[in-house]
């Protein structure tokens, strides 16, 4: 591995924080200490609770490695897109194709989707080069609708956003607050507002009135939804809502592509979730305009700043790094989080973090949403393309004809077809692959060990915003589908620690493992959370005296990994309370969401049942969302993922009580301290859960059943820790 940084370029610089050094030096004191605590576990193996103290610190351990990983080579990188004329002419900017996913217009709204789009088509870059390419696997007329007036009100944003320069280019975010200060904005304003309303009343209708369809294209277009047509099977629709030679804006100026596209569902082919999806874009947009630079996006995730492309391009204009160069990334970022992040939405780590940290290695993981491909990464490695059989789907392949050519469009619908992939490589070598809920990540993992590099850009000013779930069931369901979609890649054949430190070498390999092996994280948490802690009410020690020299090991080892991690959370611009919220969040997936998804995953793959690609839900109800923003923990539904952190909460708080009534009746207090500590730890963080279970009122409260079932399962518990013979 090479210290040394690439060839400097004008557009871009790339540099090694500053404490890479200290992370090393660090990492070797930490290194050493894990293995005097493994060796020290090994020769009291006869003990009767060390065998599991030992499997949780070897997972620990394990898991500290991979962490490493991320903390050796701190990048940061800077553009200079200022110089860019220097470089590249307007007219010579490669062309964009914009894929956007939406999959359910109940739990996506169409007019969100419509917000993202618009934000998108504003981009400050030549529109003609712009395509965006909606892809709805809803197959729902309501979404068509939306776009129908989307195309129509774009023909006015666009230019109002150009000439005033607007920097807020999602229209709902630029209503909501700054509008009044540009003339025209009020009327502008008014007319977005009638459109948010037809499009609203649409959709809660669940149909479209006669009178809104107003065009012969509409009707023949709304004609495909006929009684046959369910979002599980249907024929492919592809609406072309904007073509940009044609149309112009009302002054007279281009307007980039803007296509609509639902593939074909046929209940006898798999479909692939959004992996399926964003195939098929990328075999209709080839035949439509083929665009050299591939931008995927999720639908809540709208266009924060008008610059992006042209950020973006300081890399791709870079010939020294060009020939190997898969994808850019941007980090998710995300509106609306409440300033404590109680449920730590933001996954500070995971989107800005560790990307940072293999920025200087070969670079960040694909997360799904805000990544610029080069198209060609979907074919093969960088010297060894794997191409399409269709000559019309390579990547070099130039379309001259109109996107309304009936040509063009028969082909579309032929490559959007649920069967066009049986029998050829679609999703195994080429395009974004299969085989896993977490289709991001096995899709940029597939990419980096052919042989890709990729870039992970993190600007001042947010690239893209999205949407976060607001309720604690919402949050903990999206980590375990994530977990059972990495669980599917660390039991494929591209497991990160064996197949990827092969092919991408061993620290890449660690990286993409630290992510691959999320659940196993449940094994010391759960050990932690409870062992302890029934030990304390059995009157067992478990850990050294305080005046033991051992016990300042386990306190370096504990203090020093918290302290590190708050440090790498706060120099991201945390606060030390987001952090401490997130370390909270972190032990409550252990016990839910990451031990779920591994049960589930296990169930899935003794063939037994699979709820497949759930998505998260981007509506909020008005009273859920006044106590997110209070930061008041949601419950509600009862979930059985509340179950084991409702156990710990009181099984914790069981053992601390116990403990002080065992120091004042003279226990020995020296011995009991580290359990009492990580019992006391255990109950600050349960707080919300006592709050929710004791004594709120509101529908966000903890459902009685779970709070009964909970009690009687810690009631068991504390019997059997009380009552079995002193070890
Ligand atoms: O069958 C499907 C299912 C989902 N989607 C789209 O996929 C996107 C992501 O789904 P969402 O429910 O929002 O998932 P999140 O957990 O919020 O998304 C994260 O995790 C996913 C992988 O699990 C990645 O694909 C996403 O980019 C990443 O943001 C959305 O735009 C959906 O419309 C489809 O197009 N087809
Ligand atoms: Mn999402």
């Amino acid at each position: 591995m090479s210290t040394t940084s690439p060839p400097s370029s004008p557009l871009h610089t790339t540099h090694l924080l500053r404490r890479a050094t200290i992370n090393r030096l660090f990492a070797i004191i930490y290194a050493l200490c894990i293995i005097t605590l493994i060796h020290r576990h090994i020769t009291n193996i006869h003990h009767s609770t060390t065998v599991i103290f030992l499997i949780a610190d070897l997972v620990l351990a394990f898991m500290w490695t991979t962490t490493t990983s991320f903390r050796l080579y701190p990048t940061r990188r800077k553009v200079f897109p200022e110089k860019l004329d220097k470089f590249l002419e307007k007219k010579d900017y490669p062309a964009v194709d914009i894929f956007i996913c939406t999959a359910d217009p109940y739990k996506e709204p169409p007019m969100n989707v419509v917000n993202t789009a618009l934000s998108l088509m504003a981009y400050d870059y030549p529109p003609e080069k712009i395509s965006v390419f909606v892809s709805d696997d809803g197959g729902s007329e309501l979404t068509l609708f939306a776009f129908f007036e989307a195309a129509k009100f774009a023909k006015i944003w666009l230019p109002f956003c150009r000439e005033n320069n607007v920097v807020d280019r999602c229209p709902e975010v630029f209503f909501r607050s700054c509008h009044a200060a540009f003339s025209d904005g009020a009327n502008i304003k008014a007319m977005y507002e009638k459109m948010k309303m037809k499009v609203e009343s649409v959709v809660d209708r669940g149909s479209i009135c006669a009178e809104y369809i107003t065009t012969d294209e509409e009707r023949k277009a709304f004609d495909k939804w006929d009684k046959g047509f369910t979002r599980h099977h249907h024929p492919t629709v592809i609406q072309v809502l904007i073509e940009s030679e044609q149309e112009k804006d009302m002054n007279g100026h281009s307007m980039p592509n803007l296509i609509y596209v639902s593939r074909e569902k046929n209940k006898a082919y798999p479909h692939n979730f959004k992996a399926g999806a964003l195939n098929t874009l990328l075999r209709v947009s080839a035949v439509m305009t083929n665009a050299p630079i591939v931008l995927t996006q999720d639908c809540d995730m709208y266009s924060n700043d008008p610059k992006t492309l042209q950020r973006m391009l300081c890399f791709y204009a870079d010939q020294s790094i060009r020939h190997n160069l898969g994808y850019i990334q941007f980090p998710q970022r995300f509106q609306g989080i409440n300033k404590a992040d109680i449920y730590g939405s933001e996954y500070k780590r995971l989107y800005v973090i560790n990307p940072g940290g293999m920025d200087g290695l070969k670079g960040p993981c694909y997360v799904g949403s805000g990544c610029f491909f080069v198209r060609r990464v979907f074919f093969g490695g960088p010297s060894s393309p794997e191409l399409p059989e269709a000559h019309r789907l390579w990547p070099d392949h130039v379309v001259k004809v109109s996107i309304r050519n009936n040509q063009v469009l028969d082909l579309a619908h032929e490559v959007a077809v649920s069967n066009y992939e049986e029998n050829s490589t679609w999703g195994s070598k080429m395009g974004f692959r299969y085989g896993s809920l977490s289709e991001d990540f096995f899709t940029g993992l597939h990419q980096h060990c052919r042989g890709w590099k990729s870039i992970f850009f993190h600007p001042r000013r947010p690239a893209f915003l999205g949407d976060l779930p607001i309720t604690l069931y919402d949050a903990l369901n999206q980590n375990r589908r994530w977990c059972i979609g990495l669980l599917e890649v660390v039991f494929s054949k591209y497991n990160p620690l064996t197949f990827g430190s092969l092919f991408m070498g061993p620290l890449m390999g660690l990286a993409y493992a630290h992510n691959a092996f999320w659940p196993i994280w449940s094994i010391p948490i759960i050990t932690y959370s409870f062992v302890p802690q029934l030990a304390l009410l059995n009157g067992t020690q478990v850990f050294p005296e305080v005046t033991n020299s051992w016990f300042i090991l386990y306190a370096f080892l504990f203090m020093g990994a918290n302290v590190q991690d708050c440090f790498d959370f706060m120099s991201a611009r945390g606060t030390f309370q987001q952090w401490w919220n997130d370390q909270r969040i972190w032990f409550m997936r252990g016990l839910s969401s990451y031990l779920f998804g591994f049960i589930e995953f296990s169930i899935k793959h003794l063939g037994i049942a699979s709820k497949g690609f759930h998505v998260t839900s981007k509506v909020v109800d008005d009273e859920q969302s006044k106590r997110y923003n209070n930061g008041v923990f949601e419950f509600g539904v009862p979930s059985p993922m509340f179950v084991p952190l409702a156990t710990v909460a009181i099984v914790n708080f069981v053992a601390f009580v116990v403990g002080i009534l065992q120091i004042l009746n003279g226990g020995n207090i020296n011995g009991l301290f580290g359990q009492m500590f990580i019992s006391c730890f255990g109950v600050l963080n349960s707080w919300p859960i006592y709050e929710a279970m004791l004594w709120r009122t509101d529908k966000g409260r903890m459902p009685r059943v779970i709070s009964v079932i909970s009690a009687l399962l810690s009631l068991v518990l504390c019997m059997l820790a009380l009552f079995v013979p002193n070890a």
